[in-house]
């Protein structure tokens, strides 16, 4: 593994889309080897936050600082994909290569063993050869996490990753993540599941109404929320949203 510790920093980071602001004024530093959960209510600012960290959406003020070095892996929500894309999925988890090897190079044997592995780790060995169009959502994100193995990264921003996915696969995914993190990488990830949060990440980030709510250890943040208050991102109003 290359990775090298990479961290993150964003200062007073501002974001919108067309005009229409979608975060405001964030501050913080996203540390190597440590797991960060995005959490907030529908239209926080959450895949917003991933998208720029990405270098996909162009902060409207403020900066988002990292080693110019260091590789970024970004997982957008699985409604970004085009499913029917007619390519196998030895193909598809082979684009995590092309930050390495260009779009054009040939794939050598040495390349398709790094590929076969990496089915192998997500449980779809035997599945190199389908089309994309024919797996489940569970086997789709199970591809796309094994692309990410091989994108080799030393950031990994995840958002919404474990949306519409079986349990099972929720399990096996959370355990590379966390692999991921002993390996040093810095991982940020939208979720929903709070029970998911505690358990999983270290450092949460609580976006609400487009500004920062709370960020810090996961603990700390969530220590004051009822395990059954998943229902308050219905509520941006809820109180302890309000507490900055
Ligand atoms: N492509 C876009 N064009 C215009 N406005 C957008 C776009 N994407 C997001 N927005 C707006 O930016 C704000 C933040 O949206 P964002 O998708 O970042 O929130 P979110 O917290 O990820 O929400 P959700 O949980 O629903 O995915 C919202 O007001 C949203 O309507």
């Amino acid at each position: 593994m290359t990775t090298q510790p990479c961290a993150l920093s964003v200062r007073d980071l501002t974001l919108a889309h067309r005009g229409r602001t979608a975060l405001i004024g964030l501050n913080g530093r996203f540390e190597p080897g440590v797991a960060t959960a995005v959490i907030g209510p529908n239209g926080a600012g959450k895949s917003s936050l991933l998208a720029a960290l990405a270098g996909q959406l162009r902060p409207t003020a403020g900066q988002i600082e990292r080693d110019p070095r260091s590789r970024i892996a970004y997982l957008p929500q699985q409604t970004a994909f085009d499913r029917s894309f007619p390519v196998s999925v030895h193909d598809l988890v082979a684009m995590g290569l092309w930050p390495r090897l260009g779009a054009w190079r040939r794939i050598d044997a040495s390349h398709r063993a790094l590929i076969d592995a990496a089915l192998a780790q997500v449980g779809l060995a035997d599945a190199a050869r389908r089309p994309v169009a024919e797996l489940s959502a569970g086997q789709w994100q199970r591809a796309l996490f094994a692309r990410l193995l091989l994108q080799d990264a030393d950031v990994i921003l995840l958002d919404e990753p474990f949306n519409a996915v079986d349990e099972q696969t929720t399990t096996d995914l959370l355990a590379l993540l966390a692999q991921w993190v002993a390996q040093g990488r810095t991982v940020i990830a939208v979720l929903h599941d709070l029970a998911q949060v505690r358990r999983h990440f270290d450092q949460t980030l609580i976006l609400s109404g487009q500004r920062c709510r709370a960020w810090g250890p996961t603990a700390e943040v969530l220590g004051t929320v009822e395990p059954s208050a998943a229902v308050a991102w219905l509520n941006p109003s809820a109180p302890w949203l309000q507490a900055a």
